[in-house]
C-alpha cells in the first residue's frame, strides 16, 4: 500500500482559510500597512478568538497592538464584559486599535490602551490579575515578556506568544538570528517549566500557548 503524499504547506494553507474572509479584519489588514506593522494571519485571528472563548477570558493583556487585529479577535471570543489592556510603543497603533475595537462594538470603557514600551508598562500591571496574555512585540525580548506574562496570569490563565516560529526560521538549525534564538530559548523555557503546560502550533507564523498551573 502506498503512503499518501504529504504536503504540509497545503494543509497549513487550508487550515489558515478555515474561518473564511472577514471584511472588517480585511480592512484592518490594510490599515496595518499604514501603521507599518505585520498583521496576524486569518488563522491566528481565528485561533485567538477560540482561545479567548475557551478560557472565558475577562481580563486580557495584549502586548504589541499593530492595527488592532489581535485585540479585536481576542475581544470577539472573550466574555461580553471583558476588558482589554493593550500596550504599544507606537501612538498610531494605539489609535488604529481604538478605532477598530469601536467599529466592532467594543465600548471604550472596556479598553485600556496604553502608549508605551512594554518593559516599562508591564511591571505596573497587577500580578495574577489576568486570564489571558497575548504577546506580539517580542523579538529579542520574548523571554522577558513571557516572564512578565506568567506573573500577570492567575492560575489557569493562558499565555500566547505570536511569531513563535520567527518567520519559519526556528526549525532551521543553521539560523542563529538573535530573534530566532530568543524564540528557541522561550520554547525550551516553557517546556521545562513544571508550572505551565504548553504547546507549539504552526498557525500563522507560530503560536506558543502556555497555561499556568
Ligand atoms: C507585529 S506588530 C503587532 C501586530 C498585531 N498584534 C496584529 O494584531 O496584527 C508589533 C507591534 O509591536 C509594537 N512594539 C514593538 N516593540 C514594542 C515595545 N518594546 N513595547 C510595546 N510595543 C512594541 C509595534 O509598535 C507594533 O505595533
Amino acid at each position: 500500500m502506498s503512503t499518501p503524499e504529504k504536503n504540509k504547506y497545503a494543509s497549513w494553507a487550508y487550515a489558515e482559510e478555515h474561518s473564511g474572509q472577514d471584511s472588517l479584519l480585511e480592512q484592518a489588514r490594510h490599515r496595518s500597512a499604514d501603521v507599518g506593522t505585520e498583521p496576524i494571519s486569518d488563522g491566528t485571528a481565528a485561533a485567538l478568538t477560540t482561545f479567548a472563548a475557551a478560557c472565558g477570558a475577562r481580563n486580557i493583556v495584549g502586548i504589541g497592538l499593530g492595527a488592532g487585529l489581535a485585540g479585536a479577535a481576542l475581544m470577539r471570543g472573550a466574555t461580553s464584559d471583558a476588558v482589554l489592556t493593550g500596550i504599544d510603543a507606537d501612538v498610531d497603533s494605539v489609535g488604529a486599535t481604538r478605532q477598530l475595537l469601536r467599529s466592532i462594538g467594543v465600548q471604550s470603557s472596556r479598553t485600556r490602551l496604553i502608549s508605551g514600551k512594554a518593559a516599562e508598562v508591564l511591571p505596573r500591571l497587577t500580578p495574577r490579575g489576568y486570564d489571558l496574555v497575548f504577546i506580539d512585540a517580542a523579538g529579542e525580548s520574548a523571554a522577558d515578556y513571557v516572564q512578565h506574562g506568567l506573573r500577570l496570569l492567575h492560575s489557569g490563565g493562558t499565555l500566547i506568544l505570536n511569531d513563535a516560529l520567527d518567520a519559519d526560521r526556528v526549525p532551521k538549525p543553521a539560523v542563529r538570528e538573535t530573534s530566532t534564538q530568543a524564540m528557541r530559548r522561550v520554547e525550551a523555557m516553557l517546556r521545562e517549566d513544571d508550572n505551565v503546560v504548553s504547546a507549539l502550533f504552526s498557525t500563522g507564523t507560530g503560536l506558543l500557548v502556555a497555561v499556568k498551573r
